[in-house]
Formats: structure tokens, sequence, C-alpha cells
């Protein structure tokens, strides 16, 4: 049987207009099964809304508990994505229809789901992390195989890897030149929910405990992600936050970024949802600097849809360097230092607040993140992937393209034309961004009733001092001027000279 792929998805350069491709044209004649996996919402949903257009039978959901992908999952992950699940099966189930659940590859579960319900096609929204990837294929071979139809569309960014490309190459490595034609790019509207009459009918097996597929309960208490949650949190962000956002995303003892990263990692909530809220905040501003402030969270969305069309097309800078230097890296990687930064017990105030954070709550303010990254990376010369390894885990939002250009940023090892000798002083971003210490003392509890002054000098004072303020918080493991200096000479060394 031919694949259908709409041609207008396959193209890739010119602006896409809803709703074109979404003109409802029946190319089947049997039932469809739509294949959630990282867009766990009803609404704005393009892969649901393509199954639901595609045939004139109803549409079955399924959601399937795959163990290879779950081999690289975590226990803060697991719980947000049952939570999730649930939500999702709730809002079928208001609409007379359920989530189908099922377990093993998906290789596997799927031909076989397709021939128990006599299935024409299955369409899915695609993700293009490497791993996502191989499982594609094996899914489309097998299913094509038995002669059912495939049929991915893309949901996840506004604008797919592969349609936003410099003059030779196929996506861009400096961010700014992205951005300036991302911004530029026609947006699609958000999709209106498919109607009820259009989603079958079935029942589904109760979901999977987080211990019958292998999890242990979260130590991160994450927040809570489902598509209400979602839609609230837009809302919300949009209806005064994302004014201040421009001046308050750099302070992380404010509330001051949208929290979002959850909902867009499990798709809670669809990406031209979220748009179309930024563009309405936008009409309603009521001045040049509101509105400037609108288009600093838009270009964050647009950091997130770069990197996945970096990862689409490195898949292996998962583990491998972006840039290469001459020589390796020579990375220390002492086991000590690596656990004194995983535990938040590192003697710089600020990084160990971080790292306390994450392990509290599957989440870091993004001003840390890039400050405790350069801390493993520069001051302990451990490499990005030990780092990238423990976010990984950690974290409730983790997206392998964010998470992996984070670290690569960080590590001066990815696209990012700033030099190997960018080195984050931690004292001097806590004064700067931290200046009360409202925010290290809220997960630093040692450090509560020592002085904002102190705390930013804490590498500085006198070790009797130290132990008078707070006995039972460390000293500095490290020395932060030798270890620039280390570090830059490691990397010098690198790159041959
Ligand atoms: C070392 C490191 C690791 C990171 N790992 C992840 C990760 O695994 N998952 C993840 O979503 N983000 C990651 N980020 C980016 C960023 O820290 C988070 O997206 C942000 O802190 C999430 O909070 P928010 O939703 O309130 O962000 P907001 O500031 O409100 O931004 C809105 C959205 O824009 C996107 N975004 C914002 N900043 C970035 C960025 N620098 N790169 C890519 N997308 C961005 C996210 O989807 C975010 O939800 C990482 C950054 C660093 C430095």
């Amino acid at each position: 049987m031919t694949r259908h792929v709409d041609e207008r998805l396959a193209t890739t350069d010119a602006p896409r207009r809803y709703p074109d491709f979404f003109d409802a044209r029946v190319v089947s004649s049997g039932m469809n099964l739509y294949w959630h996996r990282r867009d766990l919402r009803g609404t704005d949903n393009r892969g649901l809304v393509r199954a639901v257009s595609r045939s004139a039978e109803p549409v079955i959901p399924v959601f399937v508990f795959d163990p290879t992908v779950l081999e690289h999952a975590s226990a803060v992950r697991v719980a947000c994505l049952l939570e999730a699940l649930e939500g999702l099966r709730a809002w079928y189930r208001e609409r007379g229809s359920d989530l189908l659940v099922a377990r093993g590859e998906a290789s596997d579960v799927l031909p076989r789901l397709a021939a128990e319900h006599d299935i024409d096609a299955v369409v899915w929204a695609e993700d293009y992390s490497g791993l996502a990837r191989e499982r594609d294929r094996a899914v489309t071979a097998a299913l094509e195989d038995d002669g059912v139809a495939c049929d991915p569309v893309h949901d996840a960014i506004h604008h797919e890897p592969g349609s936003i490309t410099p003059n030779e190459g196929d996506h861009y490595s400096v961010f700014s030149y992205f951005w300036k034609k991302w911004r530029d790019r026609e947006k699609l509207e958000p999709l209106e929910p498919p109607a009820a009459d259009a989603l079958a009918a079935v029942t589904g097996e109760p979901l999977p405990s987080a211990s019958e597929l292998g999890f242990d309960e979260p130590t991160a208490t994450p927040q809570s992600v489902t598509q209400t949650a979602a839609r609230e949190c837009v809302t919300e962000f949009c209806s005064g936050p994302i004014y201040r956002y421009a001046d308050a995303r750099e302070k992380p003892a404010v509330d001051g970024t949208s929290r979002l990263s959850a909902h867009l990692k499990w798709g809670t909530i669809g990406i031209r949802a979220v748009y179309e809220a930024t563009e309405r905040a936008a009409e309603r501003a009521a001045t040049d600097d509101d509105r400037e402030s609108v288009v600093a969270f838009q270009r964050q969305l647009a950091w997130r849809e770069f990197y996945a069309h970096v990862l689409a097309f490195n898949p292996e800078t998962v583990t491998e360097n972006f840039s290469g230097y001459e020589h390796d890296i020579p990375w220390r990687n002492d086991p000590d230092e690596l656990e004194a930064w995983k535990a938040g017990e590192t003697g710089y105030p600020i990084v160990d607040a971080g790292m306390r954070q994450l392990q509290a709550e599957g989440w870091m303010h993004n001003r840390v993140r890039m400050l405790v990254a350069s801390f493993l990376t520069k001051d302990l010369l451990i490499d990005w992937r030990e780092g990238y390894d423990w976010f990984r885990r950690k974290l409730a939002d983790h997206e392998t393209a964010n998470d992996v250009g984070g670290w690569q940023w960080a590590g001066s090892t990815g696209t990012d034309a700033q030099p190997y000798f960018r080195v984050f002083n931690p004292m001097k971003q806590g004064r700067e961004y931290d200046p009360d210490a409202a925010y290290i003392r809220e997960y630093v509890p040692e450090l509560e009733a020592v002085a904002a002054d102190a705390i930013h000098d804490w590498h500085d004072l006198e070790s009797e001092r130290r132990a008078q303020l707070a006995p039972s918080y460390p000293a500095p493991i490290v020395d932060h001027g030798e270890r620039r200096e280390r570090a830059i000479a490691a990397f010098e060394q690198a790159r041959g000279e």
C-alpha cells in the first residue's frame, strides 16, 4: 500500500496556511488509529484533526507504553506522563470515547491493534529525536508490511525541521539568523477539537501504575501536567506576567517565567494555542515595552524550535559534541566533585540552590540552569554529558533537543558562537540576579539567617566566619578563580593552541 502523506506536509519552505491542509478530504474508507505520543491533548492537535479528517469512520485513540522508550524515562517524567494521560483519558471519556492503552514495542503493538480493529491507517505527530525516529521507522515498516497506511503529521513546533534554512545547509547554527526568519514566518492558528461523534466509542484498560512500569515514586514534586493546567498556565501568564517577562525572566526569586516547559514537553497544550495567546496579549499591550516583552517571550519559543531543528539534522549530538575541537577536551570528571554538584553541596550558594530546586521540584530556573551547567563544565571540568544525564533524570520538562542544546551551549561545544572562555562567575551572577539572596535562602535553608552580602561573598569569607554564620553549609569545594584559568587552559589545549 502506498504511504499517504499530504504533499503540503512534506514541502518545507513555503509557509502553509490553515485550513488548506485540513480540508476535510476523506482519503481512507476504513477506521483510523490515532497514536498519541508526546501530544497528550485533544484540542489544537494537528495529528488528531488529521486522523479525523481523513476518514468518515470514527477514530480510535491509543497510547503505547513502549519499553524501549521507557528505558530512557525517569521517575519524575513517568509521574508527569501518567498524570497527563489520566487527563487525556478523561477528556475522551467526556466525549463518549476512551484512550486505548497498550504495552509493548510499538512496532508489535500497533500492527496487532490495527488488525484487531480493522484499521486502515495510523496517524501520529512527528517527534524529531533520533530515538523516536528510529522507533517510527520500525513502526512504519511493520504497519506497511500489513497493508496499513502511516500518516505522520508535523505538530510539536510551528515550523518543522527543514522549513527554515540558510542559503546553504539544512539548518541554522546561529540562533539570531534563525529567529529573524522564524519571527516573520506565518503561523498556523489553533485547531478546534474534533467533534465527539468523530471519536470511536471504545473502552480502554486502566493505566498502569508507575511501579508496574518499573519506576519509583519521584523524589521531586513536579507541577501539574494536564490539559486543564496547561490552559490555565497560558491564560494566567498572558494576562499580565508576559508584560514583565523581559525583566523578570532573569530573576530566579521572581515567578517571572511561564512555567510552560513541561506542558510543551508533554504536549498538554498545542504550540499554536500558546502562540495565539501571546499574539492576543501583544494586541492588548498598553506600551511599547509591554509589546517588546511579549516578543521576548516569543523569542524563547523560537529557541525551542531552533534546537529541534539542530537535533533533527544532528541526532548524534545527544552524545557527541556539536562543535569539534582539534583535540579531545581534557575533562577531569572527578567523582567527588560530581556528587557534590548533584547534591547541591559545592559551597557556591546559587549553584547549590539550583541543584536543590531541581531535586525538589523537577524544574530549575533558566538563568540558574546556565550557571550550574557552566560550573560543572568549566569550574569542575566535568563532561557536559554527565550534567545532561543528571538533568535528563531529574527534569520533568526534559526535552532532548533543549537539554542537549543547553548543555552544549554551556560547555562551549554547541551551536553558540560564544567563545570557550565564557565562564560564569557564580558570585557575581548571584549578586546580579538574586541580589537579596531570596532564591538562595529558599532552597538552601542553612543560609536562611545569613545576610545577602555574606552569602554572595561566601567564597571569600574566612573559614571561621563561615563556620560562625552557617556551620552546616560547606565551604567552596574549589577556588573559582583558579578553576576558571584551568578551564580556559584546557579548552585552549583542545583547540591545539
Ligand atoms: C543546561 C540547560 C538545560 C536545559 N534543559 C531543558 C530541557 O530539558 N527542556 C526544556 O524545555 N528546556 C530546557 N532548557 C531551557 C530553559 O531553561 C527552559 O526551557 C526554561 O527554564 C523552562 O521554564 P519556562 O517554561 O518557565 O520558560 P519560559 O522562559 O517561560 O520560556 C517559554 C518556553 O520557551 C522555551 N525555552 C525557553 N528558553 C529556552 C532555551 N534556552 N532553549 C530552548 N527552549 C527554551 C521552553 O519551551 C519554555 O517552556 C535548558 C537550559 C539549559 C541552560
